[in-house]
């Protein structure tokens, strides 16, 4: 057999054994904590096989619901000296973050390889301690967005001149009578909406949110499993020629001309008295006694790019999955009609009216449950050790909550790959109340002290875009090609996973076909 050992099979030789190295190291490290009593689980070198097979497939999250499935509601392993515990019901995860007991114990997030590299040492929003930075910059966030009076107008007019735009591109598109390529249309208006959020204005020119995408895309590939798992545990690595040394390279090329967007420009710019967007906000408050740390330039930036990852392929994800499982389902599709003609008529929706128009909301809410595009999510730190129903929970562990696994467990959900808005409804049809027991299993946004300040903002937008485009036309299957498949399992596997490319018919509605 003739051997080829071309640099390739080297490095990849050398890497796959380095990090095996690596694991099993921090393993036999960890074997001296197996006195406690520690939730069931995966241990040892199968173990760290099956984490680096899923992690090389980016598979993590399949993974994880089979080992759901064999172990119970709650898990722990260590893998390569991180120790993690999966929390595989909602009940646990209600309980571990968010219970009076503790909340207080569950509430930090920890830098990691990604927010460390990425962000300045996790000056970020997201990975990092529930202190009072933390707090202060999430009073400024939601001081930013402001949902609430004169700011719900400012994003309905800033939602709806977008919206216009839209349904321009789609009108002409329409006439000619050729699929419309869905995703493209809707990411180009999303994208625009985060970046006057952050801004307070459009991007100057197209080619300034497509820089902004490209570095969101690169801190995601970074952030991804089959990259992030193997850089915590071993960050040398990202010196090695290959796809680990890749990706960081791709995140420190595309961020000077992110933060430029974003930051820079806009700082040369600022006027206290007109406060434009996110940017100015943050920009302000560091003239305010307490807020000095943002005297750092690096937070302001390392909240706004931030920012931009949290929103951006996780409202895609939502309003791109709403439209494709809608082309599967035309009986959904027609039930939000009817209820668009009864309660809008030919007028706009407004946000108020998410309250009234239960139907539509309980669509999206399934389109979260069904897709669950975000599998694994919390990522919280413990902060001392920890008891749970009996089991020692190790301080430092990360405590992640499976809702790729119980959003779709049938102990919860009836029948529960079926897309079935109704299971949100109650028998007049009015959605049930946000504390109702199958409601508070959906815990796509979170929950606790970190659960996602930008729910409202994402649920509104996609209800904006949703009545808006289904009041002017019928969305049908594509002629030119088959219909892409809806099954959560048809995603583009990444951190926040994404619908394939796919195209529909517009037709304006009423008119003879
Ligand atoms: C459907 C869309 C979205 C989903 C499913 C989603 C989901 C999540 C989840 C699961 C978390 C972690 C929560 C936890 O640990 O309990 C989170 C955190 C966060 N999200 Fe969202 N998100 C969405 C949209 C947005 C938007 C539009 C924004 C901003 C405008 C945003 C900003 C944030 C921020 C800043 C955090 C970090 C909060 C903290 O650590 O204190 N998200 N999101």
């Amino acid at each position: 057999m003739n051997l080829d050992w071309s640099p390739t099979t080297s490095y990849l030789l050398y890497s796959c054994v380095a990090l095996a190295v690596t694991f099993l190291f921090h393993t036999i490290l960890s074997m001296k904590s197996r006195k406690l009593n520690q939730p069931p689980g995966p241990r040892g070198l199968s173990c760290i096989v099956q984490l680096l097979r899923a992690s090389w497939n980016e598979s993590v999250p399949e993974l994880a619901f089979t080992w759901a499935k064999t172990y119970g509601p709650i898990m722990y392993f260590n893998a390569g000296g991180t120790k993690f515990c999966y929390l595989n019901t909602p009940e646990l995860s209600r309980l571990v973050l968010a219970g009076e007991d503790y909340r207080a114990l569950t509430s930090d997030r920890v830098g990691n390889f990604v927010s460390k590299f990425t962000w300045y040492d996790g000056k970020d929003l997201f990975f990092t301690k529930f202190d009072v930075i933390q707090r202060k910059k999430r009073k400024l966030f939601h001081r930013g967005v402001a949902l609430y009076g004169d700011g719900v107008e400012k994003f309905e007019a800033i939602v709806g001149g977008e919206l216009d735009l839209v349904l321009e591109h789609l009108d002409k598109m329409a006439s000619t009578g050729q699929d419309v390529q869905m995703d493209q249309v809707l990411s180009e208006a999303l994208k625009n909406i985060l970046v006057i959020l952050i801004n307070g204005e459009k991007p100057s020119c197209p080619e300034d949110a497509d820089a902004i995408v490209e570095y969101d895309l690169a801190v995601n590939k970074l952030a991804s499993e089959d990259i992030h798992l193997v850089l915590m545990a071993a960050p040398w690595m990202r010196y090695l020629p290959g796809r680990y040394k890749r990706a960081c390279d791709k995140v420190i090329e595309t961020r000077e001309k992110a933060e430029r967007i974003m930051f820079s420009k806009m700082k040369e710019t600022f006027d206290p008295k007109n406060l434009r967007g996110l940017t100015d906000v943050f920009l302000k408050s560091r003239e305010e006694p307490g807020y000095e740390f943002l005297k750092d330039d690096q937070h302001i930036k390392g909240v706004l790019t931030m920012l931009f990852f949290a929103a951006h392929l996780t409202s895609r994800a939502t309003l791109l999955n709403t439209f494709l499982i809608l082309l599967h389902h035309p009986d959904v599709t027609a039930n939000i009609q009817d209820e668009i003609d009864r309660v809008l008529g030919d007028r706009p929706a407004k946000v108020e009216d998410r309250q009234i128009m239960h139907y539509t909301e309980a669509v999206i809410l399934e389109v979260l449950r069904y897709t669950t595009f975000f599998p694994l999510i919390c990522i919280r730190n413990v902060k001392t050790d920890l008891k749970v129903e009996n089991y020692d929970i190790p301080k430092d562990t990360l405590i992640i909550s499976n809702i790729g696994y119980f959003h779709r467990d049938p102990k919860y959900w009836d029948d529960p790959w079926s897309f079935k808005p109704e299971r949100f409804l109650d028998a007049k049809g009015q959605i049930l109340p946000a504390d109702h027991s199958v409601r508070k299993n959906l815990l796509s946004f979170g929950i606790g002290n970190r659960m996602c300040p930008g729910e409202v903002f994402a649920r509104s937008r996609v209800f904006l875009f949703v009545t808006r485009i289904l009041q002017r036309y019928d969305v049908m299957p594509p002629k030119s090609e088959p219909l892409v498949s809806c099954h959560p399992d048809n995603r583009v596997k990444m951190l926040v996973r994404q619908t394939p490319p796919f195209r529909c018919q517009l037709v304006p509605r009423g008119s003879p076909n």
